[in-house]
């Protein structure tokens, strides 16, 4: 059985040849396109191979069971989860971050703070029943506010704030009861809000669960101006007039001046952002209820999202640009209608 010949080629001259030499020819010409095809069949069988298991890989990378990738939350589950369900379940949860030794995306500094939510620490809310309350800003960081977390648990209540200390409730979680002195009853649930005036008797009560965002202040008299019970829902507040910006507005409490702040409701699209480096003597707590994106406070650049909080005091430059695929939506204490002096 003669080898396929795959001698160096000389110059060709083509002589006679005898009918067994042909014959030879023929065969060694066989032999070698055999050789050819035959390797031809394994080569293509070779990256035959070579794409099933390029398919399987990226097929398996794409899989929330896959190998290569961290489990993601598919656009579809993100539809079927209630609002704001991000504020109590970050991407980033403490239970992803609780092997990383020391890790946090939290930071104090003199005139801002991102407290993030492995960063929490809870203990009973006092003169609350069955409540842990997580304190995220208070006047020892300079504010003139209080903002915290409650969670409610079953059977819990509220305690009634100190005197001259006003009071408003969101509802970030679950559901709460509203009762007040004229005993009528109101149910907040997601995306609810109470604001309650200073000395104002009222108690939040619930059966199940519930996350709500707490904002406290003293009270700021302006001449004979008092306010009064304010319940409300985001989605029933209208839109406002935002000149020379592109992000969506909503104020939770009426504008007028016997309100010493506001809650502003501020959406962004990916990729829109605040037009105004603003710089202002006012002070925020902002809740970043759903999305994601670039927070810019001072001179620091901070990827932020939803369950996030940023405290920011007067004259901090601050900036926000939206990303990702949603919506960003935040929520804004900001201290209003009063002279700074
Ligand atoms: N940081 C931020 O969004 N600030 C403004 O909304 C504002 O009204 O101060
Ligand atoms: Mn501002």
């Amino acid at each position: 059985m003669l080898p396929p010949v795959y001698g160096e080629s000389k110059p060709f001259e083509r002589e006679a040849l005898s009918e067994e030499d042909e014959h030879l020819t023929l065969d060694l010409r066989l032999r070698v396109e055999d050789g050819i095809i035959a390797d031809m069949r394994s080569l293509h069988l070779i990256s035959f191979v070579i794409i099933i298991i390029i398919s399987l890989l990226a097929k398996a990378s794409k899989s929330d069971d896959g190998f290569c990738s961290a489990p993601s939350i598919t656009e579809s589950d993100e539809k079927t989860k209630p609002i704001y369900w991000k504020v109590t379940n970050p991407t980033l949860s403490p239970s992803h971050l609780q092997d990383l030794p020391g890790y946090t995306r939290s930071v104090y500094k003199r005139d801002h703070a991102l407290i993030t939510p492995e960063s929490h620490v809870y203990s009973p809310l006092p003169d609350w029943t069955n409540t842990l309350g997580a304190y995220l800003i208070t006047p020892a960081m300079g504010s003139h506010f209080v903002m915290f977390f409650a969670k409610m648990k079953e059977m819990s209540s509220s305690g009634l704030p100190p005197k001259d200390i006003e009071r408003l409730v969101f509802v970030v979680e679950g559901a709460v009861t509203l009762t007040n002195t004229s005993s009528s009853s109101t149910k907040l649930t997601v995306d609810s809000y109470a604001y309650l005036p200073p000395n104002f008797y009222h108690s939040l009560d619930c059966v199940e669960s519930a996350t709500l965002v707490v904002f406290e202040r003293r009270y700021e008299h302006l001449g004979s101006h008092t306010t009064e019970l304010i319940v409300g829902s985001t989605d029933k507040q209208p839109l406002l007039e935002t000149p020379g910006e592109v992000f969506e507005l909503r104020k939770l409490l009426p504008v007028s001046l016997a309100y010493d702040f506001n809650i502003h409701i501020m959406d962004f699209q990916p990729g829109e952002f605040l037009n105004v480096k603003e710089v202002h003597y006012n002070q925020h707590g902002l809740l970043l209820l759903e999305g994601q994106g670039i927070y810019r406070l001072g001179d620091n650049w901070y990827p932020v999202q939803a369950g996030d909080v940023i405290w920011m005091a007067p004259f901090v430059p601050q900036w926000y640009g939206a990303l990702g695929k949603n919506r960003s939506r935040y929520l804004l204490y900001k201290d209003v209608n009063r002279n700074p002096l």
